[in-house]
């Protein structure tokens, strides 16, 4: 009795999309250029009653920001927002945090009020990934004027993705499996010498997109992210972003290809700070009643040449 009570407060799947990323930059005009001028996000507001940050706010639907780009000494992702659907939602992923022996704190009322939501709390995954799990977005009604006319595919299946890397693969696999309630959604084993043992990215879900977070071994201790995607509703709209890529000369990581579990078509554009954005469309939609996870063989049925990436900072 006591094991099932412990179990059900130990995996809540409470979870329901990804809901924003903070990233932190030295280069806001690099940013602004990649985000307004080359990959075409609608250029959001700061929160009401202003910030003296001088925080970039990326809009690709209704809510107020989806990726917020904060002026600092050093590039990397400061915070992963995971939502969930309300105040008791996340009462129980506290609970389940807690039990887990992690720390975890709520967001004072201010901060929950820069971040434009109602609530959150905030604690660090096994990785050293600093995530934040909210409720209560604020909506910017406004019209989500993107410069190139595209629109991004978001609602019930979130921003899109996060890659993150992970030193010790078993601990972060308990922490979002068995602690927060990810589903797993397969895995690639990476071509890797036989003494290195099986290397595998493994991807995990929590609505109808196929994965809204991978795990890719790394030596080295979070925080980072390898890579954040994001979805649009056209082919021309991946095709044309990647021509203005080129255009303007920055790194493009990998060409354009099609994955073999998630069917996405998608490039891979390096951010400043040594991470990529993966920018795709026609991303699967899974139907749980029927999903089992697969090992894929091949990352890609065609296309994703690497071979003119540029080193990841985050595992170099
Ligand atoms: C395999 C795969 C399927 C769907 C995705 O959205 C996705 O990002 C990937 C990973 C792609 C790619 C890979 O397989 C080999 C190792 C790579 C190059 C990395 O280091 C980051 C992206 C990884
Ligand atoms: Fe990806």
């Amino acid at each position: 009795m006591a094991d099932v009570k412990k179990a059900g407060a130990t995996n809540p799947r409470e979870i329901r999309a990804l809901g924003y990323i903070e990233v932190q930059t030295n280069d806001m005009e690099r940013w602004r250029k990649l985000a307004f001028g080359v990959l075409g996000f609608a250029e959001g507001a700061p929160p009401a009653g202003g910030d003296d940050t001088g925080a970039l706010y990326l809009r690709m639907d209704e809510r107020a920001a989806r990726i917020i780009v904060t002026p600092g000494e050093v590039d990397g992702v400061t915070v992963v927002g995971w939502e969930v659907r309300d105040q008791e939602a996340l009462d129980r992923v506290r609970a389940a945090v807690a039990a887990a022996g992690v720390e975890v704190r709520d967001l004072t009322l201010a901060e929950a009020d820069a971040r434009r939501v109602e609530a959150a709390i905030a604690f660090t995954d096994p990785a050293g990934t600093r995530l934040e799990v909210f409720h209560g977005a604020l909506l910017d009604h406004s019209p989500v004027v993107t410069p190139f006319g595209a629109k991004f595919v978001t609602g019930a299946q979130g921003l899109g993705h996060v890659v993150i890397p992970v030193p010790d693969q078993g601990a972060a696999y308990d922490f979002y499996v068995k602690t927060l309630g990810f589903l797993s959604r397969g895995a690639f084993r990476m071509p890797a010498p036989p003494e290195y043992g099986p290397m595998r990215i493994r991807f995990f879900g929590v609505n109808q997109r196929h994965h809204s977070l991978a795990m890719m071994p790394s030596p080295k201790q979070g925080p980072g992210l390898i890579h954040v995607m994001v979805e649009v509703d056209t082919l021309d709209a991946v095709g044309q972003a990647q021509d203005r890529v080129v255009a303007e000369g920055i790194s493009l990581s990998s060409t354009i290809g099609r994955h073999t579990n998630d069917k996405m078509v998608s490039f891979y554009v390096r951010a400043p700070g040594g991470w990529d954005i993966e920018f795709g469309c026609e991303g699967m939609l899974v139907d749980e009643t029927y999903y089992t996870a697969e090992e894929i063989t091949a990352d890609s049925y065609w296309g994703h040449d690497w071979s003119g990436s540029e080193p990841l900072a985050v595992i170099s």
